[in-house]
């Protein structure tokens, strides 16, 4: 091995958030090398390690008042953390009462603008808006020809809510026949979606379905049509078409006259999520939840005297959560084995919780809740502190049941909630995108409240009668079985459950099911970690019998 005097130290200017993350890119070379090769390897080197920061290009026209437009869309992509670039399409003379003057931007120049970002910039995704002529169509499709990128989202931008027309209407053919068949999404709003068709009347969610299998046939890979401005709807409802499956994805109408630029945000975000790399459903969802709590964070600010306000992108920087360092993220298979603490038997059995927690991750359980229901807040979060502690040190994720405020006073991986805490999609705004969400479901219909709710697992019981929630119903294995058969999240079953009936969940081999959750069976007993490593080897055992096909309970 080289003596540390034979190497050189030279450190990188590598972008690095931390001094720990600075010192892990210092980079040692042999002396022996020659200037030449040394400054090659480290050239190398550096474009290995460089942190490839998600870029969205938006092809949209600005807006004066600062809600719509390329000023939504940069703050909605610097929101959720991605670069945006701007290519502007025309200038708007705009403010909360409508639009007074539209100024389009050469062809040519726009031309140029993307040629020097698209030739330069490593761009992800390509968001476009308000694109005002034909020819501002065909210039886009030429330079993504030339400059293909990862995905293009294509926000239909015709005429604003107050009635302004942002495109003349011989755009719709461009739009149809050059710029949807290269597009990965299509958002149109009702209006727009009525004029791709023809003026198709949409007046019901059945109506959006329809339209969006309609405009699928133009050729974009997925269609969104937006119900921002459905009349008589009590939730604001989307429809997305993937060419296979229509989703309805209901969130609720926020009571505000801030609305103005929800659909540039929209898309925005839909592009910054897929630059970030997220599927495209996926990547819809968590747009939609943006501009929903966007709008309730901006509910009653007051700006201009029109109809409609805007709302504020960077709510986020105001809620202190978002500046915690991130948690370990989210693997369905996290749910194999799920210790869920109970202080009473700790006490019981004359131990600490740390204790337990360290017994049962010794043991293997994959993931640890701490379910504590009556201790007072101080030593909750203290107990918390330092099970996180342990957990860090195995790189197991710890979830607090309920207490929201308790997971981020210790910057807890995640928190699980039941159906009568609070709602996940609230749990979601407050501790931001990285964190674990778990919902306690014991129906269909929870389970895909849970999904757009944006939380990761559900947790499905009881499934047998259990000491530790006394009234609680249960649903048996054939209720289980219905919710996991539903579910579009990864289950972990609840209730009941322990060394000797645990093969015949997991056993069941029903989809998304990924796991067991146990209380008592491992808390309740004398030697957990001999307890965890039993039940981790039955359901091991069930588990490849399974893959094998040789087990249907
Ligand atoms: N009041 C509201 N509460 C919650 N979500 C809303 C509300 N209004 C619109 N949305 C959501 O905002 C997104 C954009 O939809 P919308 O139909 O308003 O688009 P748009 O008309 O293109 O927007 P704009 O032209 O104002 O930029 C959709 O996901 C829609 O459901
Ligand atoms: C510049 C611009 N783009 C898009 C919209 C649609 O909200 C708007 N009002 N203004
Ligand atoms: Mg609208």
């Amino acid at each position: 091995m080289a003596s540390s005097s034979s190497l050189i130290l030279q450190p990188l200017i590598l972008p690095s958030t931390t001094p720990r993350a600075a010192f892990s890119r210092l980079v040692f070379l042999p002396r022996s090398l020659s200037p030449r090769l040394r400054a090659v390897s480290l050239s190398t080197i550096a474009m290995a390690l460089r942190t490839k920061f998600p870029h969205v290009l938006t092809v949209a026209g600005s807006d004066s008042g600062g809600g719509a437009g390329i000023q939504a869309d940069i703050k909605a992509c610097g929101a959720m953390g991605v670069y945006c670039s701007s290519v502007i399409t025309a200038v708007t003379a705009q403010n909360t009462v409508g639009v007074q003057g539209v100024h389009p931007v050469p062809e040519a120049f726009i031309e140029e603008q993307l040629n020097s970002v698209l030739s330069d910039m490593e761009v992800d995704v390509v968001k476009t808006g308000m694109l005002p002529s034909p020819g501002v169509i065909k210039v886009l499709c030429d330079s993504l020809k030339r400059f293909p990128v990862k995905a293009l989202v294509v926000d239909p931008v015709m005429v604003s809510t107050s009635g302004d027309t942002l495109s003349s209407p011989s755009t719709l053919s461009g739009y149809r026949d050059d710029l949807f068949g290269m597009a990965d999404i299509v958002t149109p709003n009702l209006k727009e979606a009525s004029a791709l068709l023809g003026g198709m009347q949409l007046q019901t969610v059945s109506d959006m379905s329809l339209a969006a299998k309609s405009i699928h046939k133009f050729g974009p890979k997925n269609v969104l049509v937006k119900g921002g401005d459905l009349s008589g709807s009590s939730d604001a409802v989307d429809v997305f078409f993937d060419g296979e499956t229509c989703y309805e994805l209901h969130g609720s109408r926020v009571q505000t006259r801030n609305t103005h630029g929800t659909g540039c945000t929209l898309a925005s975000c839909i592009a910054a999520e897929l630059s970030k790399g997220s599927p495209m459903l996926e990547a819809v969802k968590a747009a939609k939840a943006f501009v929903e709590n966007a709008l309730h964070y901006s509910k009653s600010i007051e700006l201009g005297s029109g109809p409609q306000g805007p709302f504020d992108h960077l709510f986020r920087l105001k809620s202190p959560p978002y500046n915690v360092a991130p948690g370990l993220k989210f693997q369905p298979d996290d749910l194999f084995l799920y210790a869920v603490t109970d202080s009473g038997m700790n006490s019981k059995w004359g131990r600490s919780m740390t204790d337990a927690v360290e017994a049962v991750i010794k043991g293997g359980a994959t993931i640890v809740q701490l379910r504590e229901k009556h201790m007072e807040t101080r030593e909750f979060v203290e107990t918390a502190t330092a099970c996180m502690e342990i957990c860090r040190l195995h790189k197991i994720p710890l979830l607090i049941n309920d207490r929201v405020d308790v997971a981020l006073a210790c910057n807890a991986d995640g928190v699980h909630v039941g159906q009568s805490d609070m709602q996940a999609r609230t749990v979601r705004a407050l501790l931001g995108p990285g964190k674990i969400i778990g919902v306690s479901c014991k129906t269909i219909a929870q389970a895909e409240q849970a999904w757009m709710d944006g939380a990761d697992y559900i947790g499905c019981g009881g499934v047998f009668p259990t000491s530790t929630k006394k009234d609680n119903t249960t649903i048996g294995l054939e209720g289980l079985k219905e919710v996991c058969l539903a579910s579009k999240l990864p289950v972990v079953a609840i209730g009941g459950i322990g060394i000797g009936n645990a093969n015949l969940v997991l056993g069941t081999g029903v989809k998304n099911l990924k796991g067991v959750a146990v209380v008592s069976a491992l808390f309740d007993r004398e030697s957990m970690e001999g307890e965890t490593k039993k039940l981790r080897s039955v359901l091991e055992r069930v588990l490849s019998n399974v893959s094998e096909g040789t087990v249907v309970l």
